[in-house]
């Protein structure tokens, strides 16, 4: 692929920036985003008629809900104008000064009481393209969140228990979340916060002497582990001892007993060992492996402390509670009559440390919904404890998904599914023989395409929804699928490798005149609105819709805007067009946490 001609961008560059100062408008950032050019142009037209203030009429620029109105719709009575808005309207249209709006703004008309405004599309394919041409990766992303730190708790399974699809749930739409600030200008932490305290460790002690086996915790530290557990706690069932010997051995955990906390520790750092590489599979990674374990007993023993001092707390049978039944939250146990703590006060002490710790303007706990209760607990105890930085915290919830199990049986190992997935994928590809002889690694092929189905079926709506895991739908190659996702960017790749052209910057864009690359244009145009509304939303979904109609739109496109047999500057301009759309798909599906593929 060809290089940029520097200076060419440098003077565009200067042009722009001037044009900048006059058109600084609130809201608009000039420069991540093309069109807010287009829009704070019609902004300020009309604040010369209006007695409103540019930054007001931006905000309230829309699509029109008809898109042969044109671009840009302004719903006049939203002004609260004094007086009848379809008048307004009419009269505005017939003032505005389209000159003022240079060559943006090409027709201004009055439908009731809405301004309907046209754009230039040559300006705007002309622009876009450039920008792109400058930003490439970064084309849609923004500073907004410039100078904030964001703590994104997500996946955080239970060591020696299964990883359900709830914890596989978390594990997409937090790392999503963490992408979306990033592209925000966020500073962002990825946690995992697993669940590696409590007597259930004891129990695991005293199976591991039992049922253990080195080599076997070597090999497959969490399976084992798992099986020692499922061993150990029927056993428990008959056998009080089990009991006896798990509390008095976490007992000695808590007291700090190194022998004790060496075995305890050894199961915890190989099963992270083994995520690590499950997790890399799925294009994620954490910048701290916290837990329940790694919360300092000093911050539990202050906030406890603190409880007290606040009369929050009272006794009950030898127990600790906070009464919170006058907020509807019920009642929890903060301190066991052993003295010991349980999840809800590690969770206190937890997010205190991390406030200390990272100062963070925002913490979310990406959680499934069955936790709602307890994550309103904890909030509300936050709360009356006088943490005012509670509400930089939130949960993020989400659904259940039904039948996440593999079809011989039911799984529990996230790379048991994975291992399902890639075998289906596999599969699905030997199907179409004289595709499937091109690929070298088949089998990388399918792990990527087969995780890119899994994660675009659970991203697909809103988070709160319920989905039916659904092995054969998630595969095909049709319909709104991960592996079309996959399919629509690889195509547009081999467009770029076959074509026989470069791709020149300098291509005369103002040949792009069809109706399909109009759509394409604006289609591409709205990316850096999508990654400024994800982060209001926190919605995958959102994304997903992105990706699936500039897929659908180029695949339009590509039925009768031929690169290949196209005169030369017909041909360049057209391929820049799909260049651009390969661009922006694959933005857009890295910050859905898919890696995109170039062959498939
Ligand atoms: N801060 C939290 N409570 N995070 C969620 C932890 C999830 C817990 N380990 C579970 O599997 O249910």
């Amino acid at each position: 692929m060809s290089t940029l001609h520097t200076e060419q961008v440098a003077a565009q560059d200067k042009i722009s920036s001037i044009d900048h100062e006059k058109f600084k408008v609130k809201g608009a950032d000039l420069e991540n985003n093309i069109l807010d050019a287009f829009r704070s142009r019609i902004a300020v037209a009309v604040a010369e008629l209006s007695e409103k203030s540019a930054d007001d009429i931006f905000a309230l620029l829309d699509a029109p809900k008809n898109p042969e109105h044109g671009d840009f719709a302004l719903a006049v009575p939203r002004l609260r104008v004094n007086g009848n808005p379809a008048q307004f309207a009419k009269s505005w249209a017939e003032k505005v000064n389209v000159p003022l709006a240079n060559e943006y703004i090409v027709s201004v008309e009055a439908t009731g009481p809405y301004l309907n405004f046209k754009i230039s599309h040559a300006l705007l394919a002309k622009t876009l393209l450039n920008h792109i041409c400058r930003k490439k990766e970064s084309y849609g992303v923004n500073q907004t969140g410039a100078g904030k730190t964001v703590l994104v708790e997500f996946s955080s399974p239970n060591i020696a228990k299964p990883f359900h699809a709830g914890h596989l749930r978390s594990t997409i739409i937090g790392n999503f979340i963490k992408n979306v600030h990033e592209a925000n200008g966020w500073k962002t932490i990825g946690m995992n916060y697993l669940g590696d305290w409590g007597k259930q460790y004891g129990i695991l002690a005293v199976g591991f002497e039992k049922y253990g086996s080195e080599e076997e915790l070597l090999t497959d530290p969490i399976k084992h582990l798992y099986d020692v557990y499922v061993k150990i706690n029927a056993d428990a069932e008959n056998d009080d001892d089990v009991n006896v010997r798990a509390r008095a051995y976490f007992k000695k955990m808590e007291d700090g007993d190194e022998e004790a906390l060496a075995l305890w520790r050894k199961f915890r750092d190989l099963s992270i060992e083994k995520y690590k590489n499950t997790y890399a599979r799925l294009n994620v990674n954490f910048d701290v492996y916290s837990g329940e374990s790694q919360v300092p007993n000093e911050k539990i023993l202050n906030a406890l402390a603190v409880l007290r001092e606040k009369n929050l707390v009272q006794e009950s049978n030898g127990a600790l509670i906070i009464d919170l039944k006058k907020y509807k939250l019920d009642v929890v146990v903060v301190q066991k009559q052993d003295g010991t703590t349980l999840y809800i006060t590690r969770d206190i002490g937890a997010a205190i440390d991390r406030y200390e710790k990272y100062k963070f303007d925002a913490m979310y706990y990406v959680i499934a919904s069955q936790q709602d209760l307890h994550m309103s607990q904890l909030f509300k105890v936050l709360e009356l404890m006088g943490n005012e930085w509670v509400n930089r915290c939130k949960h993020i919830n989400f659904g259940l998904v039904k039948g996440m199990s593999t079809r011989k049986g039911t799984a529990v190992f996230l790379d048991e599914i994975l291992e399902q997935t890639k075998i289906s994928m596999h599969n699905v590809m030997k199907q179409n023989e004289a595709k499937y002889e091109q690929i070298d690694n088949p089998e990388e092929i399918a792990d990527i395409v087969g995780i890119s189905a899994t994660m675009i079926q659970d991203m697909s709506a809103k988070r709160i929804r319920n989905y039916e895991f659904n092995w054969d739908r998630m595969f095909s190659f049709e319909g709104d699928t991960g592996p079309y996702l996959q399919y629509a960017h690889t195509r547009l790749c081999s467009i770029e490798r076959n074509c026989g052209l470069d791709i020149n910057p300098d291509a005369d864009v103002s040949l792009l005149t069809e109706r399909p690359a109009i759509d394409l244009i604006n289609m591409i145009a709205q990316y850096p609105d999508v990654v400024k509304g994800a982060l209001r939303s926190l919605e995958p979904c959102t994304v997903v819709t992105y990706a699936m109609k500039l897929s659908h739109t180029v695949s339009a496109a590509l039925e009768t805007l031929w690169v290949m047999g196209a005169p030369k500057d017909l041909a360049e301009a057209r391929l820049l067009m799909y260049w651009a759309t390969r661009i922006t798909l694959g933005n857009s599906l890295k910050l859905l946490g898919l890696k995109p593929l170039e062959r498939m």
